[in-house]
């Protein structure tokens, strides 16, 4: 099944802010509780994907199973479409005006792609973090965490924004490094600081996925243990997908692994895919062998 681009203009969220989330508000809770309560947790099935820009197609009839509860890595020489599908596991493809793409994917069993469904509902619910960390420099750290609830429409109290603010900054392994200075804006953070920021930005609205775009490949090592540290406790409440060019890394947080692969222009396909261990212990195909033990790419 084709999907016509742009199908859906009633998005104005930036393009490169993270809105996930269920949006239940839990008023039966009471006024402190958390503002928006925790979905469970939600498995992503891709089937069939393909995607093209223009007529240029970078992606040919790929399907994944992304566990609930797990961590999925994405990986593959650059170029071959693990961005790409990564972006169309929350309809961000479809921003760029050339794009296209056929197939579905399913977030708990529903097409995100479902014609009845809005474009921001598979925004809430699949999260996304960026390469490049992307807080709101001038804003402050605590409105940079509830930035999400206002794009949302999602209203909290004072006490609720107070809680949710702690809760997800010690998610996103921030709050002890900030708590006396969240009224400082959220650009005089260092790049991992910011990149934690942004995962605790995302976690604001309850994501049931979060996709990472190498979250960590503009930081530094301390950074990259501390956010894979966090990458590892956050999969307990949020299925995880990264695509990450680190196979250590990979081989650190990841339960599956998906190997792309894009061969003299034609468009990327998945060679492999399976746990991790055996990905990288015993890969099945001898492309997956050396392209994990960095013999190409
Ligand atoms: N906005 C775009 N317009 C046109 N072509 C694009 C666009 N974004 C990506 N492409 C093309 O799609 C193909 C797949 O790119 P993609 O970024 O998904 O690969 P990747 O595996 O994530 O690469 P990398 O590891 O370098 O980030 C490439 O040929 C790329 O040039």
């Amino acid at each position: 099944m084709s999907r016509a681009t742009n199908d859906d203009t009633t998005i104005n969220i930036p393009a490169d802010l993270s809105v996930p989330g269920a949006s239940e508000v839990s008023a039966a809770r009471g006024a402190h509780r958390a503002v928006v309560r925790q979905p469970g947790l939600a498995g992503l099935v891709a089937r069939r994907i393909s995607a093209w820009f223009g007529d240029h197609q970078v992606l040919d009839r790929v399907s994944l199973t992304m566990a609930a509860g797990q961590v999925t890595a994405l990986i593959g020489p650059s170029g071959c479409g693990k961005s790409t599908f990564l972006r169309i596991l929350n309809r961000m493809h479809e921003l760029v005006p050339s794009a296209s793409l056929a197939g579905e994917v399913l977030l708990d069993g529903a097409d995100i792609y479902d014609p009845e469904r809005r474009l921001t509902d598979a925004r809430r619910q699949v999260g996304m973090v960026f390469q490049k960390p992307n807080p709101f420099p001038a804003m402050s750290i605590y409105d940079n965490v509830v930035a999400g609830l206002r794009l949302t429409g999602q209203k909290a109290s004072r006490a609720q924004k107070d809680i949710l603010v702690e809760e997800c900054l010690i998610k996103a392994g921030l709050w002890r490094e900030v708590r006396d200075r969240l009224r400082q804006p959220g650009g005089a953070l260092s790049g991992g600081q910011q990149q934690r920021l942004c995962i605790a930005r995302s976690l604001a609205i309850r994501p049931r996925v979060l996709l990472m775009d190498e979250p960590c490949s503009a930081l530094d090592p301390t950074s990259t243990r501390v956010i894979e540290e966090t990458i590892q406790e956050l999969v307990a409440e949020v299925t995880i997908v990264i695509v990450t060019h680190n196979m250590q890394q990979a081989q650190r947080i990841s339960d599956q692994c998906a190997f792309f692969l894009a061969e003299q222009g034609t468009p990327g396909y998945i060679v492999e895919h399976g746990a991790t261990d055996a990905m990288f212990d015993s890969p099945q195909d001898p492309r997956t062998a050396d392209y994990v033990h960095g013999r190409f790419g």
